[in-house]
């Protein structure tokens, strides 16, 4: 990594050109652009030389050195021949701005680079955890947890409606013991299956093949099932959603309803075909007024709140967004071991996840690969 400085004495034909006046002389751009590296050099009519630079692919990739080259470039004097090709004397503002915001960057690149020098590394024990609060054949004494799922616009994002929430809780029945019985991950069937991994890898239990293939065929008819409650969910009728009973759906303007909140997967019930508890799941639809402002997601963490503060109450909440899978499914007992650890629980608030994007845009405008924030937290 670094820079290639040359000053070059002779032409430069093999780069591309554009002649420019100046000042008062004609000067000439030159570059050329490789997979790994750019180079760009200057000739002006009264120099005799170039000064040619090239930037490694290391380096025009490293934000430090973006850094650094702006700042150089803010605090170098007016008239250096490096940064200013030309200097406008009328445009003081502009300046103004662009340097506020150089240094901005600069500074906030800086705060970045503290954490660095004093890296606290955990590791989870997740035995430790469960001989301590869930021990075999013993009730768990693990907290429990409600998990809040926010969603806007179930025809925009994924399909987070009532009945598709009933649907899938149906298919969590079947799915949860075979992610169980074969240590599936990702636990979300659409990544899981689309995993381009030669599954019978590492996988020695015979009925493996025979499950997955059933579970599969399980999944599919599911999407179908949910397609078909898109399909529906588009074409509202002219007078509305109507109710089973013949009335109409109260949630029929999402400006203007009430609040709604139907139980699934009751104490009762709620078992997988294992037998084992599946969580509770209840949908909260909260009251919406026009010319009420209703905080968006926050304001559904709120009502949300207030549920879980009725319905079950657990010790500790956990936020996902709609479009939101886990990678891992002992993450949940991975924050555990920091929230119920003995010496550094009670001093814990929160623990963030590091999170990580699916299907960026080719140019990645919103920079989601950039990673340094969960690297630092
Ligand atoms: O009125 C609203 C608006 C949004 N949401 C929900 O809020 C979540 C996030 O909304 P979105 O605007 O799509 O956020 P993103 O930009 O996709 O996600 C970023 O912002 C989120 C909200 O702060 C963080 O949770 C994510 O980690 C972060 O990647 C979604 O589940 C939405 O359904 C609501 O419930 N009601
Ligand atoms: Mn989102």
């Amino acid at each position: 990594m670094g820079w290639k400085v040359q000053v070059v004495d002779g032409g430069l034909p093999d780069m591309y050109n554009n002649s420019v006046v100046l000042d008062d002389q004609q000067v000439t751009l030159f570059w050329t652009l490789s997979e790994t590296s750019i180079s760009v050099a200057a000739r002006g009519e009264k120099k005799s030389g170039y000064l040619a630079i090239g930037f490694g692919s290391e380096m025009v990739n490293s934000y430090a050195y973006v850094v650094g080259w702006t700042v150089m470039a803010c605090i170098a004097p007016d008239n250096n021949e490096i940064f200013c090709s030309k200097i406008v004397n009328d445009a003081y503002p502009l300046w103004l701005v662009s340097v506020i915001c150089e240094i901005w960057f600069a500074v906030s690149w800086l705060l970045d680079q503290f954490p660095k020098w004093y890296p606290i590394n955990r590791e989870t024990y997740l035995d430790r955890l469960a001989i301590r609060f869930d021990r075999e054949g013993e009730p768990s004494q693990m907290a429990p947890i409600d998990v809040f799922v926010s969603t806007v616009d179930p025809l925009k994002e994924p399909m987070l409606t009532f009945e598709s929430l009933s649907e899938t809780a149906e298919f969590a029945r079947k799915w949860v013991p075979f992610c169980r019985k074969h240590q599936i991950e990702p636990r979300a069937p659409e990544f899981y299956f689309a995993q381009n991994i030669d599954y019978l890898k590492d996988k020695i239990q015979p009925s493996f093949v025979k499950d997955r293939r059933a579970m599969k065929r399980e999944y599919e008819e599911f999407k179908v099932r949910i397609n078909a409650l898109v399909a529906k969910a588009q074409k509202m009728p002219e007078e509305g959603w109507t109710m089973q009973d013949g009335t109409p759906w109260p949630g029929n303007n999402p400006r203007d309803h009430p609040g709604m909140i139907p139980v699934f997967l009751e104490h009762s019930g709620g078992l997988d075909t294992d037998g084992n508890e599946l969580p509770r799941l209840v949908y909260v639809s909260r009251e919406k007024r026009p010319g009420f402002q209703h905080h968006k997601k926050a304001g559904a963490m709120n009502a949300l709140i207030r549920v879980s503060a009725v319905l079950t109450n657990g010790a500790y909440l956990l936020n996902v967004d709609c479009d939101h899978y886990f990678n891992n499914s002992k993450a949940l007992k991975e924050a555990m071991c920091f929230m119920m650890d003995p010496a550094y629980g009670k001093k814990t608030c929160y623990v963030q996840f590091p999170q990580r994007f699916d299907g960026i845009d080719t140019h990645d405008r919103y920079a989601n690969r950039n990673i340094v924030f969960f690297l630092l937290t």
